[in-house]
């Protein structure tokens, strides 16, 4: 027995049996590799958890809010350098925009008249509707979509027409067409008589439904003088509210560094010069149903069109 134990390795420090030091020390280490394994999970999950957080908070990582849903803002103006686009087209002196730039405003249309142009949208678009999630109603044209195409409204209906919309409807409509020109013109500093409405003016129901044609793709970024011609000014009122009646939906002017976003809100109009120095887009829309106006203008008398008519 005195031999087997001296046989035995002992540590010296400890006393006890190297064998059972060793697998002391590998127990230890386990438990430190759990330990770290855990932290490292946890972190993961934290830092997922984050990254998907700013994902759903702001798709586009940095970005400043121009207007906020929530506020009231009586007159926001920011002006932002003129892009060539002008150059290649026929300049109309006293309109063309030598100042560019964007502006918000709340306080040109109240609330209950937002409301009462987005009961003239909903009445017009019940009639039809696309089946993706974006659907216009062009009362100037009378394009409506349906399915996955567009009717002409006053030739589908006809004289049934009368029985949708009033002509109170068409009044309140010119009126806060002509509002928003004087709108722009002030803040442009051109006069409001050298400014044509042009086409497509519409109002626009968007959805979280897939889109099923590029109808239905509004969210693409573009800019307006490229895409609709003619445009010089765009404006944009508002008739429903962000986080109220839809999420997502918000317009995001895509400048290189921050981009800047509005949040709609019913009576809000945003207006800004259609050439390259405001590149834009819309985020889809998650839930809900956004209702707006786009209203624009040309400096071109030849681009003009008039108010709508109840035919
Ligand atoms: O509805 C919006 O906020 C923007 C629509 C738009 O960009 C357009 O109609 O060209
Ligand atoms: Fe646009």
């Amino acid at each position: 027995l005195i031999a087997l134990v001296r046989t035995t390795p002992v540590c010296r420090h400890s006393g006890l049996p190297i064998r059972a030091r060793v697998r002391k020390s590998r127990a230890h280490q386990e438990s430190r590799r759990k330990w770290l394994k855990v932290a490292f999970l946890v972190s993961s999950a934290v830092l997922g958890g984050l990254l998907s957080w700013r994902y759903l908070v702001n798709e586009d990582g940095v970005a400043e809010v121009l207007a906020h849903y929530s506020e009231s803002l009586q007159d926001r103006f920011i002006e932002v350098p003129c892009s060539e686009d002008y150059d290649s087209h026929k300049r109309f002196e006293g309109c063309t925009p030598r100042k560019c730039g964007r502006g918000i405003t709340d306080a040109v249309i109240t609330r209950e008249e937002a409301e009462r142009i987005r009961r003239i949208a909903e009445r017009g678009l019940s009639l039809g509707g696309s089946d993706g999630g974006a659907s216009i109603l062009d009362l100037h044209s009378g394009a409506l979509s349906v399915g996955k195409h567009f009717v002409n409204l006053y030739r589908y209906f006809g004289d049934k027409i009368q029985e949708v919309f009033t002509e109170e409807d068409f009044q309140l409509y010119r009126d806060v067409r002509r509002r928003i020109q004087q709108t722009i013109a002030q803040a442009f500093g051109i006069s409001s008589s050298s400014m044509y409405l042009t086409k497509p003016t519409f109002f626009s129901r968007i959805n979280s439904t897939e889109a099923k044609t590029t109808h239905d793709e509004y969210w693409h970024p573009h800019i307006d003088k490229v895409t609709y011609g003619s445009f010089d000014y765009t404006s944009l009122l508002y008739l429903s509210d962000y986080t109220e009646d839809f999420g997502g939906g918000r317009f995001v002017f895509m400048d290189t560094g921050a981009n800047k976003t509005v949040e709609p809100r019913a009576g809000r109009v945003s207006f800004f010069t259609s050439g390259s120095e405001n590149l834009h887009r819309v985020e889809k829309v998650r839930w809900g149903t956004r209702y707006a106006i786009t209203i624009s203008f040309t400096c071109n008398p030849d681009h003009g069109i008039g108010d709508p008519v109840l035919t």
